[in-house]
């Protein structure tokens, strides 16, 4: 397993072993003990899946009080995710990255993304379908569900919207009004590692 550095310190994309043969490849997707020596955390309690239609824009979402480390991997059509620093004491504070994901890159390797606590989390589906399985390293918590505005011009997300060749974004009501960065009710200066609640 790889583990390869992006522009935004902690944010990791993961590139599992893939082995190929005559029948097609097989990859461990996810170890929990290869997480541990690389230092990542192991200990997810929820993988979700979610299916959209291309034009889909879902976040740019985060919890308060339960925050979520995502293990983000597009297992059909194609995405573009997006993670943005809301760690206030970051130098980071703010940035934001995206990246492109396939269930197979250009290439043809197996890739992840690894988004930690304290950032928030998006995507555009450029594909007419696509499917996301994420793990969370906390429960969902509905009272602490929170968004920053996608399209904040403060943050200033370079959305591949060229891409979906003049149709709308297509966004929840929720998200349509979800507060800008200098509004939002973040977490908690320092990550609260020790109040996670794993029940
Ligand atoms: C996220 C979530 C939602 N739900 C329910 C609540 C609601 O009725 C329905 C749809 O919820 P949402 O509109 O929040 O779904 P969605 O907009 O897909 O929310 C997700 O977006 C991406 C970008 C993330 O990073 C995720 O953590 C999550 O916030 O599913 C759960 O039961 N469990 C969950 O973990």
């Amino acid at each position: 397993m790889l583990l390869l550095d992006t522009p935004l310190r902690d944010v990791k994309l993961i590139e599992p072993t893939l082995h190929r043969d005559g029948r097609g490849w097989f990859a461990e997707a996810f170890n929990a003990r290869s997480f541990r020596e690389q230092g990542l955390p192991s200990d997810f309690v929820q993988d979700n899946q979610s299916m959209s239609q291309r034009g889909v824009l879902r976040g740019l979402h985060y919890q308060l009080g339960q925050p979520q480390g995502k293990l983000v991997r597009c297992v059909s059509g194609h995405i573009w995710d997006v993670a943005v620093d809301l760690r206030r004491t970051s130098p980071d504070f703010g940035k934001w990255a995206g990246f492109h994901l396939r269930p197979l890159t250009s290439e043809g390797k197996l890739q992840m993304l690894w988004i930690p606590e304290g950032f928030g989390h998006g995507f555009l589906v450029l594909s007419e379908t696509a499917e996301l399985l994420y793990k969370t390293t906390n429960h969902y918590f509905p009272q602490g569900d929170r968004a920053v505005r996608w399209n904040d011009p403060e943050i200033a997300i370079e959305w591949p919207l060229a891409e979906l060749d003049g149709l709308e974004p297509i966004v929840s009501a929720k998200d349509t009004v979800a507060p800008f960065l200098n509004s939002a009710e973040l977490p908690p200066a320092e990550a609260p590692s020790q109040e996670r609640i794993h029940a």
